[in-house]
């Protein structure tokens, strides 16, 4: 299963509001379709919007129809759209970045007509970029991936949330068809179950063995001995290691300390943000409340109650034993050893 695919004039989408039950794909063909389709999570994942955004942004540019006097302007809309979907995941500025770099670069060569095809060939760019990165951390996570071991991991973080393969899912997946007997527990993540619904259906159809559990069940799962290993997705990582990651990260992050079990963050270094020092800098973004009040449609909770519905939390360093990338493996202290890794 693809999370997006190109196809020479659009983007097609897995709807994944409507998985597992019902495979829906949807044409995107305009940049306000694609900001609709990253807000409403139809596509999400960190990687994913990323490459989401870049290919709503060459469709913008697709869509320009003016003489090219006010394209630079125009654009500048289309960014700002696409940036104004989710806060968190820094994948999609960094895309935008990107693709904003490439539409000056032709700009300023006034090579307009070529202009568009320059960025959809960036946007796929980026695209195989992290389908190969992707491999890479997998690479990299299965030499720390014991023989029989039960990895426990929270939302999903596969090819549903990447271009292809996924990154802690990746792991398990490379872990998986090295021969491994590995099992994975994973959690069913309140309020919109990536896990259940996501992780449990891409683990399922790779015939990875898998236990779904709900959010609270983890810590009597630690105690119990039965984790060897938390592995973990990521939004956006400061640069002295602290990480946003979806709700309920953290609180896996402090039980794993306290039962001395290791405690992972895989990503592409394209999830590094080394312009924000710590997590308290990491802009946490606040969905709808009906997505707590209901689960897949059904009310669950008294309309006068108020209700809190941060979509990520902030993971702190000092709970992370280390962070796996296609450039290999970043251990502490990470201020120092991030820059390391970045520059190789
Ligand atoms: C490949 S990491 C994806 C990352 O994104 C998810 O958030 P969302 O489902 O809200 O897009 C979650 O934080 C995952 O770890």
């Amino acid at each position: 299963m693809k999370a997006l695919q190109w196809q020479g004039d659009h983007l097609l989408i897995l709807d994944q509001t409507k998985l597992p039950f019902v495979e829906q794909y949807r044409e995107i063909h305009s940049y306000k379709e694609m900001a609709e389709a990253i807000k409403n999570m139809e596509v999400r994942g960190a990687p994913a919007i990323g490459a989401a955004a870049a290919y709503g942004f060459a469709l913008g540019a697709a869509e320009y129809r003016g003489s090219g006097e006010d394209f630079k302007d125009y654009m500048d809309e289309v960014r700002a759209v696409l940036e104004g979907t989710r806060p968190t995941a820094v994948n999609l500025f960094w895309a935008l970045r990107k693709m904003e770099d490439k539409f000056r670069e032709f700009l300023n060569m006034n090579d307009i007509g070529n202009i568009r095809a320059a960025l959809i060939n960036e946007a796929n760019e980026i695209a195989e970029d992290d389908r190969r990165m992707n491999k890479r951390i997998g690479e990299y996570g299965n030499t720390l991936i014991p023989e029989k071991a039960n990895i426990l991991t929270h939302c999903n973080t596969g090819s549903l949330a990447t271009v292809e393969f996924g990154t802690a899912l990746g792991i398990i997946r490379t872990a998986h068809e090295s021969g491994k007997k590995i099992h994975v527990f994973a959690g069913e993540t309140r309020p919109l179950l990536q896990g259940a619904r996501l992780t449990a259906w891409e683990l399922l159809q790779d015939q990875i063995p898998l236990t779904l559990i709900t959010d609270n069940m983890a810590g009597y799962l630690m105690q119990q001995g039965k984790v060897d290993m938390v592995i973990v997705g990521a939004d956006r990582i400061a640069a002295n290691g602290d990480t946003a990651n979806k709700i309920g990260t953290y609180s896996l992050a402090v039980l794993a300390a306290a039962h001395q079990i290791p405690f992972y963050v895989a990503a592409p270094t394209t999830t590094i943000d080394l312009k924000i020092s710590g997590g308290d800098e990491i802009p946490v973004e606040e969905r709808d409340d009906q997505e707590v009040r209901k689960i897949m449609d059904v009310r669950i909770v008294p309309d006068e109650v108020s209700v809190y519905n941060p979509a990520f939390d902030i993971t702190l360093a000092k709970y992370i034993t280390g962070i796996i990338t296609e450039k290999g493996i970043i251990s502490p202290p990470y201020s120092v050893n991030m820059v390391k890794m970045l520059v190789r």
